[in-house]
């Protein structure tokens, strides 16, 4: 598929702020124009002048003349880049807008797939260097490209032979850019894989330094560190040696216009064809354009900065979108179905961690999910929240197949407790109200109530008004998981699954958690994922997965007495068991 433009791309976010474009470039256009009347000024003085008897009125109505278009022209300059940098800020504003909405829509565990660090790189930093090059980029690309062709015609008007004298250096300084940028995109993709590369280094360096000092790993993954910033500045000296020369050349010979006007205008001179009024305006003239001519080569380099941003935020935005429905669906039933479900993470069937799942987990029970690690436990109960949709085969909730259900209100009929628990920078009342935002006070607190949470949160400085983010750091996991539970509870929804929600609490808390579950799900379809088997073993259903197949299932009772793995897993959880509460006895 052919690679949309990148103008293209930033235009199509831009839809609000048209006008506001249109009216930057007419006042940068305004101003280029304001911009050229003085150079007129000093030309109508100077004929004044060289015709020996000056009118003093004359002379002071051009001094006004230009001193009025030389304010004008910074007049209209700042309302075309204010314009345009409320234009450059609504594009951001609508393309950060819009990648939140891709992640919002795309499979979530798409998004959970990538990393945080590259997320964020699109989403601020990325999208962030777009700003500035396109708000000066608008009025003043335009202007300085405008500038010298409005020169150009202007002493084409004067006198064409000093026009064409003046553009003498602009072919020799094309052959010099033209060298230099031959092998530009190959070596700005380069530039930029080595600079995500040192990014992502130190960001893994960062976000890893409590492991690098828990396995004494500093020296080792400071060399990593060290060498990927020392790669980088090698190959961008490189780059710079490789382009410095021809780059100077450039630099010197394109702006020295004089080179051609000042001979050329001599010789005309002389000749007696060229007055010396017209000379001295094309030597002005010649000069003015010098600075908008070398701002405009500064531009290709930020236009590839913005090229590159702009087409990894298109990338994000490509995303696919898992389908979802517009229509609520009427569900009377909340027992779940599994027919023949399929799935692979990289969509190929030869990596499928699922084949062939057929289960039912009946409405207002307690079903729960052991087996090996790596068995596809957590996959299957993503796949019912729809993290993904199932490579085959369907899932069903009373009846009515899941990609038929809205994902609002599919998330209203599911909630989803895994071991990874996030607490967003608000009080830790607000991040239980999360589960229902319409909930009292008071219901809040009982929800905390009976997922043992209540008593921490209490003793903490502010109480439930604590910041999470101030006691994040003081949270244990365990503390974490039992204010995701209150969440769970508050939210009450009729089928609730928990996968490994309370891996990380100490065994007196999970005892009271698990009744208090059991007492708040009575009547829910309950699905528990769990290592610890003694908190599952009252379940009405258990079932064995093994390698991404159901091995059994049955209760407690008729597995221990029929399935060898269970058994082996149970024998294996009760000698741990056992031999935690021995040594604990023996301390
Ligand atoms: N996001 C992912 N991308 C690719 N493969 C994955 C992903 N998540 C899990 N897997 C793979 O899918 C298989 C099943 O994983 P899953 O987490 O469902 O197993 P599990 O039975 O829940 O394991 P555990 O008890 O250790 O949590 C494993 O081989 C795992 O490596």
């Amino acid at each position: 598929m052919k690679q949309k433009s990148w103008i293209s791309i930033v235009f199509s976010f831009a839809a609000q702020c048209r006008l506001k474009i249109i009216l930057s470039v007419l006042c940068a256009i305004i101003s280029v124009i304001a911009g050229l009347v003085p150079y007129l000024s000093v030309y109508q003085i100077i004929t004044q002048f060289i015709g020996g008897a000056p009118i003093m009125e004359t002379v002071w109505m051009w001094c006004w003349i230009g001193l009025g278009a030389y304010a004008l022209r910074f007049v209209f300059y700042g309302i075309s880049t204010t314009l345009s940098h409320i234009s450059a800020y609504t594009i951001l504003e609508n393309i950060r807008l819009s990648l939140a909405q891709r992640l919002m829509k795309a499979p979530l565990g798409t998004v959970l797939g990538e990393s945080v660090g590259k997320l964020k790189n699109v989403l601020v930093d990325r999208v962030e260097t777009i700003e500035l090059p396109l708000a000066h980029m608008i009025p003043e690309c335009i202007s300085n490209l405008l500038l010298p062709i409005a020169v150009f015609i202007y002493l084409v008007c004067v006198d064409w032979r000093m026009a064409l004298s003046m553009l003498i250096t602009v072919p020799i300084a094309f052959v010099a850019y033209a060298m230099m940028m031959k092998n530009f995109n190959q070596q700005y993709a380069d530039y930029m894989e080595s600079n995500n590369y040192v990014n992502g280094v130190i960001v893994e360096y960062v976000e890893g330094i409590e492991v690098i000092k828990a396995f004494n790993q500093s020296s080792t993954s400071y060399e990593k560190f060290a060498h990927a910033v020392e790669s980088f500045k090698d190959y961008t000296l490189k780059w710079y040696q490789s382009t410095w020369k021809l780059m100077n050349f450039g630099s010197a010979v394109l702006p020295s216009t004089f080179l051609g006007t000042l001979p050329v205008g001599l010789l005309l001179y002389y000749n007696g064809t060229l007055t010396p009024q017209d000379l001295v305006i094309c030597l002005i003239l010649s000069l003015g354009i010098v600075g908008p001519l070398m701002n405009f080569t500064t531009y290709v380099n930020e236009m590839k900065t913005v090229e590159y941003a702009v087409h990894d935020v298109d990338k994000l935005l490509s995303v696919s979108e898992l389908p979802d429905e517009k229509t609520d669906v009427r569900l009377t039933h909340y027992d779940i179905h599994l027919q023949e479900v399929a799935f692979s993470y990289d969509q190929t069937q030869e990596n499928n961690v699922l084949s062939h799942i057929s289960l039912d987990i009946p409405e207002g029970k307690f079903t729960a999910l052991v087996g090996p690690s790596g068995g596809g436990k957590s996959t299957i109960a993503r796949l019912i929240a729809r993290f993904w949709d199932v490579s085959d085969g369907s899932i069903t909730i009373g009846g009515t197949d899941i990609r038929k259900i809205p994902l609002s209100q599919l998330a209203d009929t599911v909630s989803f407790v895994t071991q990874d628990n996030f607490l967003f920078n608000c009080s830790i009342k607000e991040n239980i109200r999360l589960g229902n935002p319409q909930a009292s006070d008071e219901e809040v607190f009982a929800a905390a109530k009976a997922a043992c949470c209540d008593e921490f949160i209490l003793n903490l400085e502010h109480g439930y008004d604590t910041m999470a983010g101030d006691a994040g750091n003081r949270l244990s996991g365990g503390e974490k998981q039992r204010i995701s539970i209150a969440r769970m509870i508050l939210k009450n929804s009729p089928i609730v699954i928990l996968d490994e929600a309370t891996a990380f609490t100490d065994q007196e808390n999970e005892e009271k958690i698990q009744r208090s579950i059991a007492a708040l799900t009575k009547g829910k379809t309950l699905l528990v994922i769990a290592h610890r088997l003694s908190t599952i073993k009252n379940a009405d259903q258990i079932i064995v997965l093994k390698e991404g197949e159901v091995q059994a299932s049955g209760t407690h009772q008729e597995l221990l007495a029929e399935n060898s793995l269970y058994r082996d897993m149970w024998n294996a959880h009760i000698g741990a068991k056992n031999w935690s509460a021995g040594s604990k006895e023996g301390r």
